[in-house]
């Protein structure tokens, strides 16, 4: 566990992260927190101490970069250094990892000092999102202005031309991102902060012990103690091996599946069991157990040693490691009685019927919901052999899922036409209120009925702008798959062998986040008891990374990812998806649109097939508009559209500056599925082939 965390852990008082662009007003904010009585540690305060004359880092950071970067004086020349490194990505990179250490170690070394009767203290940095950190405090509140405002903003302050103020600006995520990991957002335009910050404040005060209990709490107790898992580890590494593993789950879900007003499927079930695995060299060796005792584990893990020729390992003791979780749950889904899901269900059935009357009387055909909760305990006991020797942790997670999905089908003489939804998140039964539920019902009652009224589609190669409202699913199955290093390293994937190349436009950047608050893929760890990551896969179009479970991971020669996922305790992880978006541009989504003479707009997108390898695609379009001169002319029905994911990214010109919806889905893989979900940005693909039954178009391109 890094030190930071210990510290956050061991705060007797509400620890905030601030974060925002740069020159949204961290400072402003903080200057107001400071006078409310808070402690303020400043990032960038903290990245000029360890960078004094004589210190390591001004070492580090002149062997790196040349003493080119220093003043006559022997001090740091922070203009020159800043104006190298905010305009070559690589060289921000090595300054980064010379430097951020060193920040962390000394921002935990303030913390500490700070006295324990404080009303709380405020971490400010323009990175912990970047950083993967925004997911660890108390709360983390974002300070948050329109681009323009922080550009004039910074020009001002700091003298700066336009074009070196807007490299500093694009050298860190968009607005956008930061706001997905949110408790609060600030909006700094011209408005008065005060009251928020003095509202949240209030807030945080009265509820950080719980949500700090929520965030770092073990929960449930497990079925095996410390010393149980020892003992099978240590057999397990009897006969030598180089990593041992137990993966303990238990798991309660419940599924509830309504169609036609009739509730049909109502499905409760529990299930206890451990996965054993035991890597020796190139071998792995896997046993599955429902519900064992101890004495069985032992002796299962004897037989998964037995056919070892190497002396047995002297496994140290287990280390505990807490992890934060991202999703802070409310109303335990395993505590709320069977009828108030019941209820639910039959709410959201009565209101897509109410609302489908009121909209197009007679036009409803059929409704289905589906209700489903999982509640999944997991312990990782592991011993692993590492350059300096053996260690072994134990981590813990408890993922909890809520879902809710809704299928409307709507109809008019012979043609039937349906409207789908789904409300799920990494929360607990307080997902469902009302407001949402009503949201999620009416939207999927609204794309039926348009539907039906939609023109047949044309067909051709045609522009086609992808709203941010269509999800992730072309970035998921078309690229996404092919950057698992499973994949890569089986040189099945357009992205193998390929690190460091450039493969799409600049300005393109995938992330796979496993620490967003509340989205499907998001846990504290993965299945091998590694922290859930922010993983930045392609940066400004370079490929700069694979997503890795342990095994591939050291195939490559890098570190895990924090990605090796598996469906349960009877299936070996394997690199996987969490909640994977492009990365959010700088045009307003209006603009792509105004811009368009003649193409498709699409709104929702459906089901669809994809080649992983190649990443050539075909998906519906369950929303989309035919639009020309910029002006949206009417909707269009039963469009695909077919096209290459790799492809796609290497011409994409046009990014929006909005990233609001995550689709959400169950994704398979080797026979095991795992919850996931996927984001873009409003963008504009400039020639898709689009399938439609209209007579067809002249092509544009
Ligand atoms: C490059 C340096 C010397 C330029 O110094 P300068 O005095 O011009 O800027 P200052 O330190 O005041 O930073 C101003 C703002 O730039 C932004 N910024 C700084 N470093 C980075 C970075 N690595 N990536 C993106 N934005 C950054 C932040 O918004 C920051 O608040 C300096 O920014 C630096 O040492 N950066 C590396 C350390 C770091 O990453 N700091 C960020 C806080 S963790
Ligand atoms: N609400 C506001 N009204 C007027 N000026 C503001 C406002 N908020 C911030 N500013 C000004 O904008 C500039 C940037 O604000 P500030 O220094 O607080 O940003 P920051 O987020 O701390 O920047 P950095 O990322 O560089 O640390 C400053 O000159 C500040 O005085």
């Amino acid at each position: 566990m890094t030190t930071l965390n210990q510290r956050l852990l061991e705060a007797p008082y509400p620890v905030v992260g601030l974060t925002g662009g740069i020159a949204a007003g961290k400072t402003y904010a903080s200057q107001r927190l400071r006078y409310l009585g808070w402690e303020v540690i400043n990032a960038d305060q903290v990245a000029r101490e360890v960078v004094q004359p004589g210190t390591p880092g001004l070492e580090a950071l002149v062997a790196a970069f040349g003493d080119g970067i220093l003043a006559d004086t022997g001090t740091l020349d922070r203009e020159k250094l800043g104006d190298l490194i905010f305009k070559d990505p690589a060289k921000r990179e090595r300054l980064e990892a010379i430097l951020h250490p060193l920040i962390e170690q000394r921002l935990s070394e303030r913390l500490a000092a700070l006295p324990p009767t404080i009303k709380g203290a405020v971490l400010d940095a323009a990175l912990w999102v970047e950083r993967g950190q925004a997911h660890i405090f108390d709360a983390l509140w974002v300070v948050d202005a329109p681009d323009d405002i922080r550009l004039k903003r910074l020009m001002e302050r700091d003298g700066l031309d336009t074009a070196r103020a807007m490299d500093r600006i694009y050298a860190q995520s968009a607005g956008a991102e930061k706001r997905l990991h949110a408790d609060q957002v600030f909006r700094n335009d011209g408005r008065d902060l005060d009251e928020s910050l003095t509202k949240a404040e209030g807030a945080l005060l009265a509820h950080w012990k719980t949500a700090r209990e929520r965030k770092w709490g073990r929960t449930g107790t497990s079925p095996f103690s410390p010393e149980e898992l020892h003992a099978v580890l240590a057999a397990m590494l009897g006969r030598g091996g180089d990593y041992a593993e137990i993966f303990v789950e238990q798991r309660r879900a419940c599924a509830l599946g309504m169609d036609d007003g009739r509730m049909e499927d109502v499905a409760a079930g529990e299930t206890f069991g451990v996965g054993l695995r035991l890597i020796d060299g190139e071998a792995t060796r896997f046993a599955d157990l429902i519900a064992p005792s101890a004495e069985e584990l032992l002796e299962a893990a004897r037989t998964l040693a037995a056919p070892g020729t190497g002396a047995p390992v002297d496994v140290p003791g287990l280390e505990r490691h807490l992890l934060p979780k991202p999703s802070a749950i409310e109303r335990e889904p395993t505590a709320v009685p069977l009828p108030e899901k019941v209820d639910l269900v039959r709410r959201a059935d009565y209101l897509a019927r109410r609302r489908a009357e009121a909209i197009r009387p007679g036009a409803l055909r059929q409704v289905a919901v589906g209700y489903g909760d999982s509640t999944q305990n997991v312990w990782i006991a592991a011993s692993e052999r590492g350059a300096s020797g053996w260690t072994s942790t134990l981590t813990q997670d408890r993922r909890i899922q809520s879902v809710l999905r809704i299928n409307v089908t709507a109809g008019e003489g012979d043609l039937l036409q349906s409207g789908y939804q789904a409300l799920g998140q990494t929360r607990g039964f307080e997902l469902f209120q009302s407001q949402a539920v009503e949201a999620t019902v009416y939207e999927a009652v609204r794309l039926a009925m348009q539907a039906l009224d939609a023109k047949p589609a044309p067909a051709g190669t045609f522009p086609v702008i992808l709203s941010s409202s269509a999800g992730g699913t072309m970035i998921h199955e078309a690229c996404g798959h092919g950057l698992e290093a499973d994949l890569a390293l089986a040189g099945v994937s357009a992205f193998s062998g390929k690190l460091g190349q450039k493969v799409a436009a600049e300005g393109v950047t995938i992330i796979d986040d496993g620490t967003l608050p509340n989205k499907r893929g998001s846990s504290a760890m993965d299945d091998e008891g590694r922290a859930a990551q922010r993983v930045v896969l392609i940066e400004n179009g370079v490929l700069k990374a694979y997503l890795q479970s342990r095994k591939t991971a050291r195939r490559m020669g890098v570190e895990p990812t924090g990605n090796g996922r598996r469906e349960s305790y009877r299936h070996i992880p394997i690199p996987r998806m969490r909640n994977t978006f492009l990365a959010p541009g700088q045009e307003d989504p209006k603009t792509i649109l105004a811009d368009l003479d003649r193409g498709l707009l699409v709104k929702h997108m459906g089901g669809g097939q994809v080649d992983t390898v190649t990443g050539n695609f075909v998906f519906q379009v369950t929303e989309g508009y035919w639009v020309e001169n910029g002006e949206v002319k009417h909707p269009v029905r039963n469009a695909t559209l077919t096209g290459c994911g790799p492809a796609v990214l290497k011409d994409l010109t046009r990014i929006g500056r909005d990233l609001d919806h995550f689709d959400i889905g169950t994704c398979g893989k080797d026979g095991q599925g795992v919850p996931v979900s996927d984001a873009l940005p409003t963008i504009l693909c400039p020639a898709l082939v689009v399938g439609g039954t209209a007579e067809p178009l002249p092509s544009v391109i």
